[in-house]
């Protein structure tokens, strides 16, 4: 069949709902994947906000601990199982899909194979699913989607993207098929480019940017911390917060505001000699050294500096922590933490 045009898809006939009891005018139903990672169980805490408890169901594969048990409904799901996840799309009357689960750049690497079932296989699962019960999808990208042939200061929003890590050519494939879909069935796709995410209450999954969080751990518990990365690496980063509140708020822009399906968002840009400066005005006496591994090679090749304007232009997007707000606020939250 020749094809010329775009297809709105209105779900799978037979089995696509109709609107439902808990339709979006109530609030939407949203499932979150992959809840137990840095990201999700926030996630789950302010949608639950506006939402309500049990309209924001958090799912994952392994035991929740008694926090994530405690703040509302959890359920085991294996992105992997197409079965399992239509069941539970229909059971549950979802309308809203957050599709965090993925092995980030440093572990995809040490497990290739395993990175292309749970970061390209799942998001083919996500979309189908999605298409066929015409849901909202929202599924994150990163910095590490370029490469070292895009440019690296500023990275626009549309580039080549050639990245060296399975993790990013994952990415790339998730983009562009998210986009296809978009404007061959009419899935409402929404994808972000997060940079190196920094956050006080839960750990990074295996990223080349977790130094920019285990920095404040050892400097607060150890006064000494050892960089994997050398002193002048610059990286994109954003505080937790404003990441929550970056994925909020683009699940909920309508949709003729979105010219991309895919945006670069950012806070700042540092290098660990400049946070480790900053880090200073707070603990004097703190020693960094540096030790570059393997995960120098991966840094080498992503954005230094990203180029944000297309979201703070289309969907009002701005962030609220520099470097600064952001370290004084890790610092408290932490000594806290550490009773230090
Ligand atoms: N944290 C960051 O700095 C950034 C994160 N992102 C993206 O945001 C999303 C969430 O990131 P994080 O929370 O940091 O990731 P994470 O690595 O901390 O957590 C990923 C979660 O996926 C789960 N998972 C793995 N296989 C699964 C399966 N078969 N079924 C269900 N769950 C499975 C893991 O158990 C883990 O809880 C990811 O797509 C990531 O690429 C993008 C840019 C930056
Ligand atoms: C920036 C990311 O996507 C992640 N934190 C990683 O370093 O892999």
């Amino acid at each position: 069949m020749a094809w010329s045009g775009r297809l709105v898809h209105r779900g799978v006939p037979g089995i696509a709902r109709c609107f439902h009891a808990s339709s979006v005018a109530n609030g939407p139903r949203v499932l979150i994947t992959g809840v137990q990672g840095q990201l999700g169980a926030p996630l789950a805490e302010e949608l639950r906000k506006k939402y309500g408890r049990d309209n924001v169901i958090a799912t994952g594969r392994r035991f929740p601990d008694a926090e994530l048990e405690a703040s509302g409904p959890y359920k085991f799901l294996d992105v992997m199982n197409m079965d399992m996840m239509r069941q539970f799309v229909v059971n549950h009357r979802i309308d809203w899909v957050v599709h965090f689960s993925a092995l980030l750049s440093v572990i995809g690497e040490s497990n290739v194979p395993l990175a292309i079932q749970i970061n390209i296989e799942s998001v083919h699962n996500m979309l189908e699913l999605c298409k066929n019960y015409n849901l909202r999808l929202f599924l994150p990208s990163t910095i590490g989607a370029f490469g070292p042939t895009s440019p690296r200061n500023p990275t626009p929003d549309l580039c080549i993207q050639r990245p060296r890590t399975i993790y990013g050519v994952a990415k790339v494939h998730a983009e562009l098929m998210g986009e296809y879909y978009n404007h061959r069935f009419g899935l409402d796709f929404r994808s972000a480019r997060f940079p190196g995410v920094i956050s006080a209450d839960t750990m990074p999954g295996g990223g080349t940017t977790d130094y920019a969080v285990a920095i404040f751990h050892d400097a607060i518990q150890t006064g000494k911390f050892e960089c994997y990365l050398r002193p002048d690496t610059r990286l994109p980063m954003m505080y937790l917060p404003d990441c929550i509140r970056a994925t909020v708020e683009m699940l909920e822009a309508p949709d003729e505001d979105w010219k991309l399906r895919t945006y670069n968002i950012t806070a700042m840009s540092f290098t660990p000699e400049e946070i480790a400066e900053e880090l200073k005005k707070h603990i004097p006496n703190l020693e960094v050294t540096y030790k570059p591994d393997d995960r120098q090679q991966i840094a080498d090749t992503w954005p230094e500096v990203f180029d944000d304007s297309g979201a703070r232009n289309d969907l009002g997007w701005n962030h609220e922590y520099d470097l600064a707000k952001m370290v004084e606020t890790m610092v408290t939250r932490l000594r806290q933490k550490y009773g230090k």
